[in-house]
């Protein structure tokens, strides 16, 4: 992995400050001839040439980082009239406009980058649960199809053998631009994006035009920042605009999933799970272990796809399908994709969701990590278990601190509902007493009258324990902390890999080499 912040093009044309005052009516004091071959909103990625975007924040005004913008090599400032105050002493041409530079930032980032016009196919999914597994398994099919693919994820943005962790799911529009940038140089032919619904309000998507978006399933999430469910679905809904893309697909089987349907504005092809449903296209889940789904895919015209992916659950093969589609309705025949796989096989890895800390043929229990951290999540994956354990289902997970509190007990009560033996440790405390966190988690878990539940915060401890209570065929389950390599307490980052720690815990029990 690299150590750069973003992935930028190498060789990028320098792009002149005058025309860029110009398109978008910015009072400039940069010298005639000024150009910019970058976009950063943050000092600390600036690069040799940028155009630094110094934004008003909740917490600082960028503009208060001018000097450090500079010092990086910054050519320019593109601020509102408070920051060209703020930055008033600091030697650095400012290019100020009167509208709020985020309304403004993805068409500048667009211009300086010249992706306006993107060569490839863009790929967006959104919902609540599943979106980077979906981005993983485009990417592949992608690739059995003869695409170059490119990606950004919750993970990380890739370009080929590039990868960048990610900071955000959905990087800033600066970002964004600068990575397509570079795939276009790279001649990726598509791009799978997810896309979180923060995003669509914050503008991260402008100068964006996606060629298909997709949907996949809604339920609580983020309420500490949308405040309700209304306002958190009306945000998945605004990606569904000629704006945002051309077409979309949508999974129909719950009430969201039909509304969104209805009220998009863009014409949507509609995925439904159970026949009978009125839809394009129809899943069939036709075999599930704990090592792979397969299913069956059939749509208008007798399209039709029989395949498979080597991970558990229902909702894979829904991803799966959803991918399947999407790249359908961009004009990517199912016929070209099935050419590049072996019997339909789709070897999507995907970083962190349900992946294996052991190995599939030991003959001891099975470990896997995961990133669910929603109620959604929960239910999909623990009925999945439910469907292929074959022994017992130890599950262990904690709730993050200073995010939507209100889903806790509910975490708490589908986790012991769904379990055998479930472990209340710690994931991401934040500024709240961990105890706190636990006890609501408790709450919820005792209430659904179940199964053996056990307190133990030291997560460390708690992938310990979970290994000492297993035996063989048993699973166990750990959900939340995924790829992360962090834990986040009290306003520090502590290393911490559930990764790591869940294999070194294994070879200590004798159970990876
Ligand atoms: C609530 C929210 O979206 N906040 C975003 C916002 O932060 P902010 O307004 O607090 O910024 P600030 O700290 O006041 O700083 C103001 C400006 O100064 C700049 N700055 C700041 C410090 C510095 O040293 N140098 C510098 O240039 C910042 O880049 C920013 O432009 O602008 C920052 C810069 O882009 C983002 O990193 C930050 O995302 C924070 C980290 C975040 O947690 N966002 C979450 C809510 C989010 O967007 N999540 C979604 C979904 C995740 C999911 O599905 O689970 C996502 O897409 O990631
Ligand atoms: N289609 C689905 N429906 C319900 N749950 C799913 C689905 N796909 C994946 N999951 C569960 O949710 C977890 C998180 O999946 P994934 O990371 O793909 O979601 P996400 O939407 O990208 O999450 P985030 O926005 O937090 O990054 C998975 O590991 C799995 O447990």
């Amino acid at each position: 992995m690299s150590n750069a912040l973003s992935i930028r093009p190498h060789d990028p044309s320098p792009f002149p400050l005058e025309e860029l005052a110009r398109r978008f009516e910015l009072r400039s004091t940069a010298a005639p001839g000024a150009a910019a071959t970058g976009v950063s909103l943050n000092s600390r990625d600036v690069r040799e040439g940028d155009l630094y975007i110094g934004m008003p924040g909740a917490h600082r005004h960028g503009a208060e980082f001018a000097a450090a913008a500079a010092a990086a090599g910054a050519t320019a400032m593109l601020t509102d009239a408070a920051g060209a105050e703020l930055a008033a002493a600091v030697d650095l041409p400012v290019l100020v406009t009167d509208a709020h530079p985020r309304a403004i930032m993805g068409e500048v980032a667009a211009a300086v980058y010249g992706t306006e016009h993107f060569p490839g196919k863009l790929f967006g999914i959104t919902g609540t649960n599943g979106k980077t597994s979906v981005v993983y398994v485009l990417a592949e099919l992608m690739r059995a199809a003869g695409l170059v693919p490119g990606l950004s994820s919750t993970a990380e943005r890739r370009v080929g053998d590039e990868v960048v962790p990610a900071d955000l799911t959905s990087p800033e529009a600066s970002e964004l631009h600068g990575l397509l940038a570079r795939m276009a140089e790279r001649d990726v032919e598509a791009v799978a994006i997810e896309v979180s619904a923060q995003a669509v309000v914050r503008h991260r998507l402008d100068g964006v035009n996606f060629d298909v978006v997709a949907f996949n399933n809604f339920s609580q999430d983020h309420l500490d920042e949308f405040g309700d469910l209304e306002t958190y679905f009306a945000a998945k809904l605004a990606l569904f605009t000629p704006e945002h893309a051309k077409r979309g697909v949508v999974v129909v089987d719950t009430a969201y999933g039909k509304r969104l349907a209805h009220e998009s504005k863009i014409p949507v092809t509609r995925l439904a799970t159970e026949f009978g449903q009125s839809a394009d296209w129809h899943l069939a889940v036709t075999r599930q272990t704990l090592d792979a789904v397969s299913f069956v895919l059939q749509g208008p015209d007798g399209a039709h796809f029989r395949g498979s992916v080597p991970l558990f659950g229902r909702f894979m093969a829904e991803n799966a399908a959803l991918a399947l589609i999407m790249l359908h309705d961009a004009g990517i025949p199912l016929a070209q994709i099935e050419a590049g796989l072996t019997k339909g096989r789709i070897p999507v890895f995907i970083p962190g969701r349900l992946e294996e800390m052991t190995e599939p043929d030991t003959e001891g229990p099975r470990f896997f990590v995961d990133y669910g951290h929603t109620p959604g999540a929960f239910e999909a994956m623990l009925e999945a278990l439910g469907e292929v354990a074959p022994g017992k289902v130890i599950f262990m997970f904690g709730a993050d601190g200073d995010r939507d509190t209100t889903k806790r007990e509910d975490m708490g009560r589908i986790a012991a509902a769904g379990s055998d033996t479930l472990i209340v440790c710690d994931y991401h405390p934040r500024s709240e007493p961990p105890e706190a966190i636990r006890a609501q988690l408790l709450a919820g878990a005792h209430s659904a009258n179940h199964a053996t539940v056990i307190e133990e915060g030291d997560p460390r401890k708690a992938v310990r324990l979970a290994i000492s209570l297993a035996g063989p065929g048993d699973v166990i389950l750990y959900a939340g902390p995924g790829h992360e390599d962090y834990q986040e307490v009290a306003g520090q980052k502590l290393p911490y890999s559930a990764r790591d720690e869940v294999r070194a815990a294994l070879r200590e029990a004798g159970l990876l080499k």
